[in-house]
């Protein structure tokens, strides 16, 4: 039985302490309405994922979804291959998201088979890839480990495969960023969080949530040795690249 997806109200409490944002059991049940509320262009990133797998799957490759959580991009990129001998990999190292995600991909039949792992992407080979999707993770990876995961990706991809990589980034320019920052509070003031929860949340991704800006994550994609990189998507500060090898 698929379970339900539950309302967010993690933080609406107040609490004493903050702990740090963990992708444990009760964010697993609330998942699905956390992102959506919280990530402006969620939905038109998913749409977008699926219209890049569409183009740039190749015949016997593998697709990779790497921070998979509940397996959003998975499906997306499943429904959209239409060429033989593709395998997706998608990896997260939540116990409780794979346990779920299991569920979610289990719930609709397809031909395409879909190995779902339990590891650190930062451990995982990528090889004979055609298309590999990192959505909203690589900001949770230690900071010094973020090159050589993105050399590693780029060595496994083959000609003409591409990187699908979406991250919050935050802005050099103080009144850019504020600006835009308040954009996205207002975001989920309107998708009724309360001033409470915001600030609670923030507290609890300080220090776990380490974003990057648009140029260091542009010099990352070159220095792997992507020559064609760019962003293909932005709502406010979340944004979405596209490298191609
Ligand atoms: N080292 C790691 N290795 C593997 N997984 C990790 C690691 N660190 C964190 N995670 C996992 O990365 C996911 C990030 S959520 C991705 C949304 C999804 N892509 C979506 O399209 O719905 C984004 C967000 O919550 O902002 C969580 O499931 C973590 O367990
Ligand atoms: O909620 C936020 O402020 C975010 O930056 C996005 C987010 C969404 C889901 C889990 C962690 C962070």
């Amino acid at each position: 039985m698929l379970k339900n997806s539950q309302k967010d109200t993690i933080y609406a409490q107040a609490h004493e302490a903050i702990g740090a944002f963990q992708f444990d059991e009760s964010v697993v049940a609330v998942f699905p309405d956390m992102i959506q509320r919280s990530v402006p262009g969620y939905q038109t990133i998913l749409t977008g994922i699926g219209e890049l797998t569409k183009q740039y799957s190749q015949a016997n490759t593998k697709l990779y979804d790497l921070g998979c959580s509940l397996g959003a991009a998975t499906l997306t990129m499943r429904r959209n291959i239409q060429v033989e001998g593709c395998e997706i990999i998608s990896i997260d190292n939540s116990k409780a998201m794979i346990q779920r995600a299991e569920e979610y991909l289990h719930a609709y039949h397809s031909d395409v088979p879909v190995n779902l792992k339990c590891a650190d992407m930062t451990e995982v080979p990528i090889e004979n890839a055609s298309v590999v999707v990192i959505n909203f993770t690589l900001q949770f990876i230690d900071p010094e480990q973020r090159d050589e995961l993105v050399k590693r990706i780029y060595q496994g991809l083959k000609p003409g495969g591409v990187l699908i990589l979406s991250e919050k980034i935050h802005f050099e320019d103080q009144a850019i960023q504020t600006a835009i920052e308040n954009m996205h509070w207002q975001f989920k003031r309107a998708n009724g969080y309360s001033e409470l929860e915001i600030s609670q949340k923030r507290s609890s991704l300080e220090n776990v949530l380490i974003s990057d800006t648009e140029a260091q994550h542009l010099k990352r994609l070159n220095n792997a040795g992507f020559t064609s990189a760019s962003i293909w998507f932005q709502a406010y500060n979340f944004a979405s690249f596209l490298a191609i090898k």
